[in-house]
């Protein structure tokens, strides 16, 4: 298992190229964030926007509307019971990101299937949340794509079937090639899983432990690949930012809350970007 190191920031975060525009950056659409858990998306796409994703599009319950124009102006809004304006949304996009607070009621179940049935081989998804949990429980049939897993051990568990003890880098290895797509398996030691490699992320600290910390690295890891050409370089660097924004708070704070990640994004990367 290969460490992660600082290395692959400036490997990654490239120069912004003077001759661009918005949509060079990527157009994201992140679902997810039924009545109880808009905070989840709302997080999500913050962390979509202020890493540098050109065009955000946030599909959420109508009662998140007025929330996410407030925290995050720069996101569209768009009704998640609009069946066709999801799919059209869907169909235009680069990097889909679902499950953030989308729930696990019959309604996420069906938005979650509408969305992997509209999905083209091309696009980027990240699968986050309660889309990993449905996928795992009402054993889903995945879409054909460039495909990302951010489990936490229990929704691994979940996805797997390897109970949180047996999660050894050998025994995840096997599932993961069987998804044919990269597996973020977080924890207080993250690992990630891509086609060829495994590393682990030595950075994190306790004073993540809060919730809304993995739907922003889910916003950030979509951000990220909505913009880096290189997949698995885009979702090292953005695992390895979130953590390390949080360790630079966390020599100062006792508990890092996810907005507080959020916010330091564009400076980290400017910081660390390619010179
Ligand atoms: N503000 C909002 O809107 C928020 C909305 N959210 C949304 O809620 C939805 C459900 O997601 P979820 O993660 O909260 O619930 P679930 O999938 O049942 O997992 C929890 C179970 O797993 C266990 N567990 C074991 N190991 C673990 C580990 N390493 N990390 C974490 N858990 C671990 C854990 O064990 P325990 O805590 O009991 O020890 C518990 O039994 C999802 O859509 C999400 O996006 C949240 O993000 C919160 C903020
Ligand atoms: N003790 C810890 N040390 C380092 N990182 C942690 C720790 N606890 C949680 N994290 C990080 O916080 C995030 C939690 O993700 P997740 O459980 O999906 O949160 P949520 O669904 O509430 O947003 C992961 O990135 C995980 O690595
Ligand atoms: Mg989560």
């Amino acid at each position: 298992m290969e460490t992660l190191t600082a290395a692959i920031l400036p490997q990654t975060i490239r120069q912004r190229p003077a001759d661009s525009h918005k949509g060079t950056y990527g157009r994201i659409v992140l679902i997810g964030g039924n009545d109880n858990f808009g905070g989840a998306i709302i997080m999500a796409s913050a962390a979509a926007v202020y890493s540098g994703a050109g065009l955000v599009t946030t599909v959420t319950a109508k009662s998140n509307q007025t929330s996410l124009h407030d925290r995050v102006p720069e996101a569209i809004f768009a009704d998640i019971t609009d069946v066709s304006l999801m799919v059209s949304l869907i169909t235009a996009a680069d990097t889909i990101v679902i499950g953030p607070g989308l729930g696990t009621t019959n309604q996420s179940r069906a938005t979650l299937t509408t969305a992997f049935e509209n999905i083209q081989a091309d696009q980027r998804v990240i699968i986050d949340g309660s889309a990993i949990t449905l996928v795992a429980t009402d054993q889903l049939s995945l879409p054909t794509a460039h495909l990302i897993f951010t489990p936490h051990q229990m929704e691994w568990q979940r996805l797997s079937g390897i109970a949180i003890a047996d999660q050894t880098p050998q025994r995840n290895r096997q599932v993961v090639d069987e998804l044919h797509g990269i597996v973020v398996l977080k924890s207080h030691h993250t690992e990630i899983y891509t086609a060829t490699e495994t590393y682990r992320n030595p950075l994190g600290t306790p004073a993540q432990a809060t919730g809304g910390m993995g739907d922003t690295l889910a916003g950030m890891v979509g951000g990220f690949v909505a913009q880096f050409a290189n997949e698995s370089q885009a979702v090292l660097a953005a695992v390895y930012s979130h953590s390390a924004i949080a360790e630079e708070l966390a020599t100062s704070q006792y508990v890092v809350l996810p907005h507080q990640i959020i916010t330091e994004i564009p400076r980290f990367m400017k910081t660390h970007s390619e010179k």
